[in-house]
């Protein structure tokens, strides 16, 4: 059998997606279907902390009141096997932000009808975030900010757009998507009106062939976020370490 290899492209710009004005880049297979399964494997073994409509890790822990990170190392299955770090070093989406890499992981799992509210990821971290998607497919939301950045009113939320996320697949949002953008993931048990007209990142799809009829009927889909936090306290390990 022909072993599957990862899509770690040497230039991202043919991932960009085309249709969006900021910055998001789509690459499908970034993990084999293997890595996946390792990676979904080691995370059911940890604790969730249960929302109310998703469930949730934080990696290496959750931050402080003041939005710091008490440094700590991330798990090795979340850097190093499969070589996640190495892949976003080559990629180099980290390369200008403080710490020059990932130094938090959350991870979110949403079962079908689950989904997050339009938010913004705010002032705790540097303007980049590399999203790996396992178990299914979902679609995220892009929302434009609008005047009072009210959210809970849907007329507020501004124009939509569609990101179709497949398992395997990396989504990087940079700069002016970060700051300018809301996203979300609506809490249906289908993403529906799926096709070159309604998904922005259509043409850059691993497999369009699994969305037959536009629809993609939602399993259980797992995110892990990376994300380079700007404040980091030491002092985190040392309490830990005298223990
Ligand atoms: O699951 C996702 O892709 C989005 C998660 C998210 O927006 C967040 O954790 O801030
Ligand atoms: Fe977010």
């Amino acid at each position: 059998m022909v072993e599957i290899q990862p899509n770690v492209p040497d230039d991202l710009s043919p991932y960009k997606i085309q249709s969006l004005p900021p910055n998001f880049y789509y690459i499908p297979n970034f993990l084999t279907p293997s890595e996946s399964e390792y990676l979904l494997q080691k995370i059911s073994t940890n604790r969730w902390t249960q929302l109310s409509h998703r469930r949730l890790q934080a990696h290496p822990s959750t931050l402080t009141k003041t939005n710091t990170l008490l440094s700590a190392p991330l798990p090795t299955y979340l850097t190093t096997f499969p070589p996640i770090t190495e892949r976003f070093s080559k990629i180099r989406i980290f390369k200008d932000t403080p710490h020059k890499s990932a130094n938090h992981v959350l991870i979110n799992e949403y079962k079908p009808g689950e989904g997050i509210m339009p938010h913004e990821d705010g002032g705790a971290y540097a303007h980049v975030v590399a999203t790996i998607s396992l178990g299914a497919s979902i679609v995220l939301d892009i929302y434009d900010k609008r005047g009072d950045g009210d959210v809970e009113n849907e007329n507020e939320k501004g124009v939509r757009r569609r990101i179709l996320q497949e398992p395997g697949s990396l989504l990087v949002t940079t700069g002016e998507a970060y700051t300018s953008l809301l996203h979300g993931i609506e809490e249906i048990e289908r993403d529906e009106g799926l096709g070159e007209d309604g998904v922005v990142n259509w043409k850059l799809l691993g497999d369009k062939s699994k969305f037959e009829g536009g629809v993609n009927e939602r399993g259980t889909r797992v995110s892990l976020t990376y994300r380079d936090v700007l404040k980091v306290s030491k002092v985190g390990i040392g309490i830990l370490g005298r223990r």
